[in-house]
């Protein structure tokens, strides 16, 4: 699957500290979490120093009375060790809650802030898996592989220290692994980042597919196509499997080697050290001491392999996090105004209304060589005008609508709003002026009245009355709550044509100076469609407009047209004028089936 292209990556330690800020706030708790992880875990070493004193003092002196005290010593050891932990993981559970949902926030704020052209490269399930399982593996290093990397690594070193303090020739037999064991570690974690790379962006694909076919479900129960969506989720779902056995296969290798060769030296220590007591040269409670602290550190060295495995995959996850918070946002900078237009003197001199000045406009994404989807457009819609714009489908009308309120930035010539060049505007200015509404309503999950006041936050209950009505959904009053009743997702299911008008609602109800409307009735009956649009043109009759159409019908709102040709503004008159000038036109409004660039020769 398509997936945006990673470029090269930092080391894993590097990428893990740009977390920094994150945990910043929560340091003290975290530090004094993995201070109190390492006393318990270095209490743990204590035992065998209390097991040694036991064999060595009461035992051989046969005094009960030492034993007892040895282990209730014993016992208060294990009770302290055991509170320590708990306490441990008393002090770091919520604060890195909150560092996962401050990681999480950032990500959605961000998210809306990126360009509309990222939103059309990254594929939904890439995001989604970004901001959910990705965030809860780098909570759990925080709260887990982290400290105990820390806890186990001091634990390691302040055993060494006591096995050679208690008998360095043994000692030294044991230490005998840590140089293989150091080489096979560094390679693991090279090979296990590339699999858990490769695994987490696989979940996001998986993701993908989940969504589109919980999103597409209609179409795919409508065509029969379950079968073949469910193969395409079995073949990811078993690509998947495959990357996780690799990685489960990697896993098992380390942790048998670092298994096997502390053991092997383990064993080895037993016999010299056997043998030298047998010899007289070592004393039996120092060997049960130094075989107890050498067991006690098994599974700090053993946990070491799938510490780092879960490290790495927190690299990997914190990697992918940033590759979208990276990703530059839409720039709030605002261009100085230019020569022509603007605020400056020239300001007005474009003439009032919407203007569109020599357009040229080009997909970010488009393979290079293509010809732009938009070549110079010159458009004037008059102050108060309202302009149909049509066109064969592809041609880019969807394209120019978009260009308005800045969804994506021309790429040559300019777009003025009586006279300002709209680069000059800070965007919120900008989209306060302009309103849209899509061919493809998009509902929230938010009552009705909501759901239209996203139009124009501050609108009163009669301005969203108003609004209702002059999209004529009067259906709303029908509805169990009215303006209140819950729609979108995990709502009340709405007809196509009701949604439509529900979005029309939401564009009018701020009853905006220009307003962008792209084919928003192409849901409607025709009964319904001529009471909208009866409404709909007092409403036009104070805004500037530009309306995508398709059906004549729609085309009657305007005071005139504008015909859209492969990118290409081919001409511009009332209805009429083009259908007696223009074959194009005429072919288009009548629906007809024939090519268009045929008709047009026609
Ligand atoms: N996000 C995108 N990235 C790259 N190319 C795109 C993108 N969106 C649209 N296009 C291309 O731009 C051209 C114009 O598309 P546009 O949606 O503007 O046409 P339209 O006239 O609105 O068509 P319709 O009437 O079918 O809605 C098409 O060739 C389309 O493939």
């Amino acid at each position: 699957m398509d997936r945006p292209s990673t470029p090269a990556q930092p080391s894993a330690t590097r990428t893990l500290l740009r977390l920094w800020p994150y945990v910043r706030p929560v340091r003290v708790r975290w530090t004094a979490a993995a201070v109190t992880a390492v006393v318990a875990s270095c209490l743990g070493l204590v035992f065998p120093l209390v097991l040694k004193w036991i064999v060595d003092g009461p035992v051989a002196d046969r005094n009960p009375k030492g034993v007892w005290l040895g282990a209730l010593a014993l016992l208060g050891l294990g009770v302290a060790e055991a509170l320590l932990f708990g306490f441990r993981r008393w002090l770091v559970a919520r604060p890195l809650a909150s560092v996962e949902a401050a990681l999480r926030a950032d990500l959605y704020r961000h998210l809306q802030r990126l360009p509309v052209a990222f939103h059309d490269r990254w594929p939904s399930g890439q995001l989604l898996s970004r901001g959910t399982t990705d965030l809860m593996v780098v909570r759990m290093f925080l709260a887990f592989p982290l400290t105990f990397l820390i806890v186990n690594g001091v634990t390691i070193v302040v055993g060494l220290i006591l096995l050679l303090s208690q008998d360095w020739g043994l000692g030294l037999v044991l230490l005998a692994p840590a140089v293989p064991l150091i080489a096979v570690c560094y390679r693991f974690e090279d090979a296990y980042a590339r699999v858990s790379r490769r695994a987490q962006d696989q979940v996001g694909d998986l993701t993908t597919v989940v969504e589109e076919s919980v999103l597409g479900i209609r179409i795919i129960k409508g065509f029969g196509r379950h079968r073949s969506q469910a193969r395409a989720f079995r073949e990811l779902s078993h690509t998947l499997r495959g990357t996780e056995l690799t990685k489960a296969r990697l896993l098992a290798g380390i942790l048998a080697v670092i298994t096997l060769l502390p053991e092997a030296a383990l064993g080895a220590a037993l016999v010299v050290g056997t043998v030298r007591v047998a010899d007289g040269a070592l004393s039996a409670g120092t060997l049960i001491a130094f075989l107890s602290t050498a067991l006690a550190l098994r599974w700090p060295i053993e946990s070491i392999g799938f510490l780092l495995a879960m490290s790495q995959e927190a690299a990997t996850a914190t990697r992918r996090y940033f590759e979208v918070m990276d990703a530059e946002p839409e720039s709030t900078e605002v261009a100085r105004a230019s020569a022509v237009g603007g605020e400056g003197p020239g300001a007005g001199a474009g003439g009032g209304g919407l203007r569109f000045e020599g357009v040229e406009f080009r997909y970010p994404d488009a393979p290079a060589g293509s010809a732009p989807t938009l070549h110079r457009v010159d458009l004037h819609v008059r102050p108060g005008e309202t302009m149909a714009l049509v066109g064969a489908t592809g041609s880019g009308k969807t394209t120019l609508t978009a260009l308005v309120p800045r969804l994506y930035d021309v790429t040559a010539g300019r777009i003025t709003l009586d006279g300002r060049d709209i680069m000059t505007m800070p965007r919120d200015e900008l989209r306060a002026l302009v309103s849209m509404a899509f061919e493809e309503p998009t509902l929230f999950s938010a009552s009705v009245a909501e759901n239209v006041l996203m139009g124009a936050e501050g609108a009163t209950p009669e301005q969203v009355a108003r609004a209702l009505d002059v999209a004529r959904a009067d259906f709303v009053d029908g509805l169990p709550d009215g303006v209140g009743t819950q729609v979108g997702e995990q709502g009340l299911s709405l007809s196509g044509g009701q949604r439509q008008r529900l979005a029309l609602a939401r564009s009018v109800v701020g009853e905006p100076r220009f307003l962008v409307l792209d084919d928003p009735l192409s849901a409607l009956d025709v009964h319904t469609e001529a009471a909208v649009e009866a409404a709909l043109r007092r409403v036009l009759a104070d805004s500037t407009a530009l309306v995508v159409a398709h059906r004549p019908s729609t085309v009657q709102l305007a005071d005139r047209v504008a015909l859209l040709s492969e990118g290409r503004i081919a001409a511009v008159g009332t209805h009429q004028e083009l259908l007696r000038t223009n074959a194009e036109y005429r072919y288009l409004m009548s629906g007809g089936t024939a090519a268009p660039g045929e008709a047009a020769r026609g």
